[in-house]
């Protein structure tokens, strides 16, 4: 019988993403049939104590989504249990063994990345790391490239990198995997996806959460590590990647390393033109007043809580087309898109001035706050006006009314599809050893080049989209953001 254990079962990502997301697979009996569920932290506590707990997270979350069933909830507690366990110690780990019985293991580190090095040797001595066992890794692994390796070699020595899932939640998402859809399911788009055609993309990940409680965690990392290593340049390489061969993990895999292969290095002369840090000082967030990050940290600091980026992708598809990135926190929308631009009709034969009223085409894959993919085409005004008008409407290709009665499906947990992919063995959906390390390189680089530069974060209010600068980025080249 297999099992998933969950180190850090009592603590946040358990509680509020893996738990909620396990509840919903188990609800839609997803989860592999007799899968027993270990959840285990240091804490002592009951498993009785512990499920009061998970149902306090579970519940409110299904009822939202009108998926609370007392026997799907009774069907899970079956199956869930809780041991107290330092992780670290082997001692410790092997009542958890023998608990976990003879099935193939899953383990899931949801603690901090400081203690993965000391926890896969722990599970290797107490027989944790069997050649069928799979160990699952959340981000962020390292906070830089020397950090990553040093992590990953203590991982390596327990497991093969084919046991290896490192997580990268984002990629769980369901619009992200219909990106894959749209790009490689459609014959229409690939021929227009390049320089010919594209004109820039932009991917904006805006947050209206500040950093709060974990700036223990975020003050040493900033949104470069915390956010572009991981999340944007995983979002990068599924829009530049060449067409792979098939869905094999390895074969997207490759061509996700080719495109972060290709990514133009920052130097430190390069600093000030393609790159912007901002961090958010006081400021009001949908009506209510928010203290800025040097409050909640309780002293100044240098971390950045915003990143505006231009990378170049230097091949043949991507030659001359920026990709515009920004993040950050305390942002004016929780809004996370991804734009491309297409350039414009090489002549307006509508009306007069230089474009007549023609705007550029544009796909708008939406993350977050909603699901959807549009694409904006010129069409006429209806009318009998003398000179023809045009407008532009956005065309929704979003997924159908395809679920039950006829209702929209209900939007995933990102963590589910990862979590029932983990279970499953398939590794297409997870990041593999040179990925993350592509990644290090090219942000050690960024980072690099801003301590060179002394570049220290530039002010931006809360609630708005970041430092002037950003906007400067792209409006140097005579761009701008799809939302200011
Ligand atoms: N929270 C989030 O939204 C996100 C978190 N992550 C990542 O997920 C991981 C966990 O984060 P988060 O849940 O926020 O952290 P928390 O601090 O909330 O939880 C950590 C958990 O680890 C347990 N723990 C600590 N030491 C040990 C040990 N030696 N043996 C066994 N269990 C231990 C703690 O319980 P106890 O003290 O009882 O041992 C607690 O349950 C981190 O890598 C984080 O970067 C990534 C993306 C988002
Ligand atoms: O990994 C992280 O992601 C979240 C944002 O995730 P989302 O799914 O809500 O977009 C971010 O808040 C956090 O800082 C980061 O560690």
């Amino acid at each position: 019988m297999a099992a998933l254990i969950l180190f850090g079962g009592g603590g946040d990502l358990a509680l509020r993403m893996l738990l909620p997301s396990l509840y919903f697979l188990d609800h839609d009996g997803l989860l592999p049939d007799g899968l027993k569920i270990i959840a285990a932290a240091r804490t002592e506590e009951t498993t009785e104590a512990y499920l009061k707990k998970v149902r306090e997270a579970v519940q409110p979350r299904a009822e939202a989504d009108n998926a609370w069933r007392e026997d799907s909830w009774r069907r899970l507690t079956e199956r869930l249990e809780y041991m107290a366990v330092d992780a670290t110690d082997a001692d410790s780990l092997k009542p958890l063994k023998a608990r976990a019985g003879e099935g193939a293991i899953t383990a899931f580190l949801a603690v901090s990345p400081s203690l993965y090095g000391r926890i896969v040797t722990a599970m290797k001595t107490a027989g944790l790391a069997g050649p069928d066992d799979r160990i699952v890794l959340e981000k962020p692994v390292g906070r830089d490239l020397e950090s990553f390796r040093e992590i990953d070699d203590a991982v390596a020595d327990a497991f093969d990198e084919r046991q290896v899932f490192r997580i990268d939640h984002y990629l769980g998402k369901e619009t992200v995997q219909n990106l894959i859809a749209l790009r490689f399911g459609n014959a229409i788009f690939e021929p227009l996806w390049n320089n010919l055609t594209i004109d820039h993309v932009q991917i904006t990940v805006g947050e209206t959460v500040g950093v709060g409680d974990r700036w223990p965690y975020y003050d040493e990392y900033g949104a470069l590590r915390d956010m572009v290593q991981n999340h944007m340049l995983q979002l990068l390489c599924l829009v530049a990647m060449e067409p792979p061969s098939d869905l094999d993990p390895d074969s997207v895999r490759n061509e996700k390393v080719k495109v972060l292969r290709s990514l133009r290095p920052i130097m430190a002369e390069d600093a000030e033109r393609v790159t912007v840090r901002g961090q958010y000082r006081a400021g009001d967030i949908e009506g209510r007043s928010v203290e800025s990050y040097e409050a909640e940290r309780g002293q100044p600091s240098d971390t950045e809580t915003f990143v505006a980026l231009r990378a170049d992708i230097d091949n043949w598809r991507w030659a001359g087309v920026p990709f515009f990135m920004r993040t950050g926190k305390r942002l004016a929308e929780k809004r996370t898109e991804i734009v491309i631009q297409f350039k414009p009709v090489p002549h307006s034969i509508f009306g007069h001035g230089e474009r007549g009223d023609i705007y550029d085409n544009r796909l708008v894959i939406e993350l977050q706050p909603d699901e959807d993919i549009s694409l904006s085409v010129m069409n006429k005004k209806p009318g009998l006006e003398q000179r023809m008008q045009l407008q532009p409407i956005q065309m929704s290709l979003s997924w159908g009314q395809d679920g039950k009665d006829g209702a929209a499906p209900r939007r995933r947990i990102a963590y589910e599809r990862l979590l029932l992919d983990a279970l499953h063995g398939d590794s297409t959906l997870f990041v593999r050893r040179d990925e993350a390390e592509q990644a290090w390189k090219w942000v050690d680089e960024v980072a690099d080049a801003w301590s060179c530069r002394e570049c220290r974060p530039l002010d931006y209010d809360a609630g708005s989209w970041g430092p002037e600068a950003a906007d400067l980025l792209l409006s140097r080249t005579g761009r701008k953001w799809n939302v200011r």
